[in-house]
């Protein structure tokens, strides 16, 4: 064998070699998924040929049949993985097998903690990929040539997996990838034929590149002894070699589509469902598309990976093509087989093409439906609820079009429980709605505690009129996009005017009105005294056991959403609350009656007291504890 010239060795990124370590540790009980992970590249390398060949079929230099082999030397206990697809360049390698590109690394590997269980997890959900290798390699070759480059130009990598590599030159006839293992003495199961076959059928069967191992046949003489030198070798084909998608659904088990699915998403558990359409007539796709059972470690990076693999006539095309799911649907993994759309078609080509709108649409479509199917299955749709449930949340704002859609999906806490599952859909809400009662309630706040105690709820409880309860920092926009499900309007409990509709009958409101009369006084005495700092003053009937409360007008920008903005360092106008006031509560008779020099302290402590029971801050909290100690102290 031709050995590497010029040899050099490298540091790993300081990532990897982290990696690296809590990988091998981790994943011990799971080691066979390296082979999954080395065809799975492997396969890929070969569909990226085939791409790139459709513009130029030199590429495939005489050699167009593409395929993966797996071999083994059970004396020298070696693994080796080949396959005859694009291969690498010497940068290539470099980048590729001595740093990680993800973003979000850094943070990702901070969360790993070296609790075997855990962090086996949570690498599940970033990926290990080639670096799996070193679960059972001490030692690992890359042999490698980019197709269309000399054969000069070929490398060689070798690595210990232990903070260094050795990079060199080599003279390489094929191309396309060689991978060496060098098994650990406790890995050296895997150099077996019975082993790897299975492995191969277990993990490998729907890819459509065929994985080949050799078998090795000797003729024998009369005697039955085997004659020396007759040693034949042919290589078999040991997976199913078909793309999955392209199989009618009958014919494929569910175990065939989870298996699937851990090629497409390089994820290492079961998806929660999935859903695998062939349409033909206007437009022409096939499409298989996952729900995953976990979050991806960068669901919430701006830059993450997301979409799906795009075939055009089987011919792979790329990964991530994200242009065909909305943002809101970004944990969808799968495939997207089509004639709709050219074979040399680009990442930009993709932005303009009106074909991507309609398919993109129509996967919408497909993958709202599937989610609607989930949720007749309520603890399973619990768990996606509970893992991609705020992701969803960002959908009535992408897209009005499927806005009721959508709205059906969505999943609250609520009065009716008071729990922080958020497990009632806006349906079952609507099913418990009072007689007389019109709207959809809702309250938000920063936290689900502070919103189940929120005195805004007092005269619902009373009344027995069921509140959601929204703490997401989501909620609140999407909220702001969401005003009607089932025809009944949404409303915030803690702004406008509260109105419960033929709930409450003439004779409640006429004592209301009169009570109001009543207290106009007291409410205009309250006023001066706060000044500035309140737009308005009012006698209340929302509340039974709190003396005050705050109101924002109807259309003002929320307490949650303000302080999110702000955080953010967005500066708003500032703006008063309306401050409401239990006519019924002994602290307001104390008020009333109270003399003009603790008038003033009193009101300023019920105001601030309304603030602090929104989850609001307050300016000048000292002010209101020396307020408050005065009084105490009286
Ligand atoms: N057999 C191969 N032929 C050509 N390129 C390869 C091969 N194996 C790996 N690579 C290159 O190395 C890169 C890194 O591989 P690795 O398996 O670490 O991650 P990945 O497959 O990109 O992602 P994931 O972490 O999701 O598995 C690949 O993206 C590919 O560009």
């Amino acid at each position: 064998m031709t050995t590497a010239t010029r040899e050099e060795t490298l540091g790993f990124q300081t990532e990897v070699k982290q990696l690296l370590h809590l990988m091998i540790n981790s994943l011990y009980s799971n080691r066979e998924i390296f082979l999954r992970e080395l065809i799975s590249n492997a396969a890929d390398a070969c569909d990226k040929l085939r791409y790139a060949a459709l513009d130029n079929d030199a590429l495939y230099e005489g050699d167009s049949e593409l395929r993966v082999e797996i071999e083994h030397d059970s004396d020298a206990g070696t693994v080796t993985v080949r396959d005859n697809g694009i291969g690498m360049s010497r940068d290539d390698v470099i980048a590729n097998l001595g740093t990680i590109a993800k973003s979000g690394t850094a943070e990702f590997l901070q969360q790993l903690s070296g609790e075997q269980q855990k962090d086996a997890n949570l690498i599940g959900q970033f990926g290990v990929g080639f670096y799996s290798s070193f679960i059972v390699a001490d030692e690992v070759t890359v042999r490698t040539r980019k197709a269309g480059l000399a054969a000069g130009e070929g490398v060689e990598w070798r690595s210990a997996g232990e903070g260094e590599f050795t990079i060199g030159e080599l003279e390489r006839e094929a191309h396309g990838t060689e991978i060496v293992l060098h098994l650990k003495e406790d890995a050296k199961e895997f150099a077996d034929d019975f082993r790897l076959q299975n492995l191969v059928r277990k993990y490998s069967d729907h890819i459509e590149v065929p994985v080949k191992m050799p078998r090795t046949e000797t003729a024998k003489d009369d005697d039955g002894n085997e004659v020396e030198g007759s040693e034949v070798t042919t290589w078999e084909t040991v997976n199913e070699a078909t793309a999955l998608w392209v199989r009618p659904k009958n014919e494929i088990s569910d175990d065939e589509y989870k298996a699937f699915y851990k090629h497409v998403s390089h994820d290492f558990s079961d998806p929660l469902t999935w859903s695998h359409n062939k349409v033909e007539g206007k437009l022409e796709y096939t499409s298989l598309l996952y729900v995953p059972g976990r979050a991806p470690f960068d669901l919430y990076e701006r830059d993450g990976a997301r979409g799906v693999k795009l075939y055009v006539q089987r011919v792979f095309i790329m990964d991530d093509a994200e242009q065909f799911l909305p943002l809101y649907l970004r944990f969808i993994k799968g495939v997207l087989d089509t004639r709709d759309l050219s074979l040399n078609v680009s990442r930009e080509i993709l932005q303009q093409d009106p074909q991507v709108e309609k398919i993109k649409s129509a996967l919408t479509k497909r993958s709202l439906d599937m989610l609607k199917k989930l949720s007749k299955d309520a603890e399973t749709y619990q768990t996606f609820w509970n893992t991609f449930g705020s992701v969803l949340k960002e959908g009535p704002g992408e897209d009005p079009g499927n806005r009721e859609n959508i709205a059906g999906l969505l999943r609250f806490s609520s009065t009716h429980t008071d729990s922080a599952t958020q497990d009632q859909s806006l349906a079952d809400y609507v099913e418990r709605m009072k007689e007389g009662q019109q709207k959809i309630y809702y309250i938000v706040a920063d936290g689900f505690n502070a919103a189940k105690s929120s005195p805004h709820l007092e005269i619902f409880r009373k009344k027995g009129i069921e509140v959601l309860l929204l703490s997401d920092r989501i909620d609140e926009w999407l909220m702001s996009h969401l005003t009607e499900f089932d025809g009944k309007s949404l409303t915030d409990v803690a702004k406008g005017e509260l109105d419960l509709g033929d709930v409450e009958d003439e004779e409640e409101k006429k004592a209301q009105e009169e009570t109001a009369r009543d207290k106009e006084d007291l409410v205009k005495r309250v006023q001066e005294a706060l000044g500035e700092s309140v737009q308005e003053v009012k006698v209340t009937h929302r509340l039974t056991d709190s003396p005050a409360c705050v109101v924002l007008p109807e259309h003002e920008m929320g307490f949650q959403m303000r302080r999110i903005m702000e955080a953010a360092g967005q500066p708003l106008p500032e703006v008063k609350p309306i401050l409401e006031l239990n006519p019924g509560h002994a602290l307001v008779n104390r008020l009333e009656n109270a003399d003009e020099a603790s008038f003033s302290d009193l009101a300023h402590i019920l105001l601030d007291q309304a603030i602090i029971a929104e989850g609001g801050h307050l300016e000048d909290p000292a002010a209101y504890v020396k307020r408050l100690n005065g009084v105490l102290t009286a």
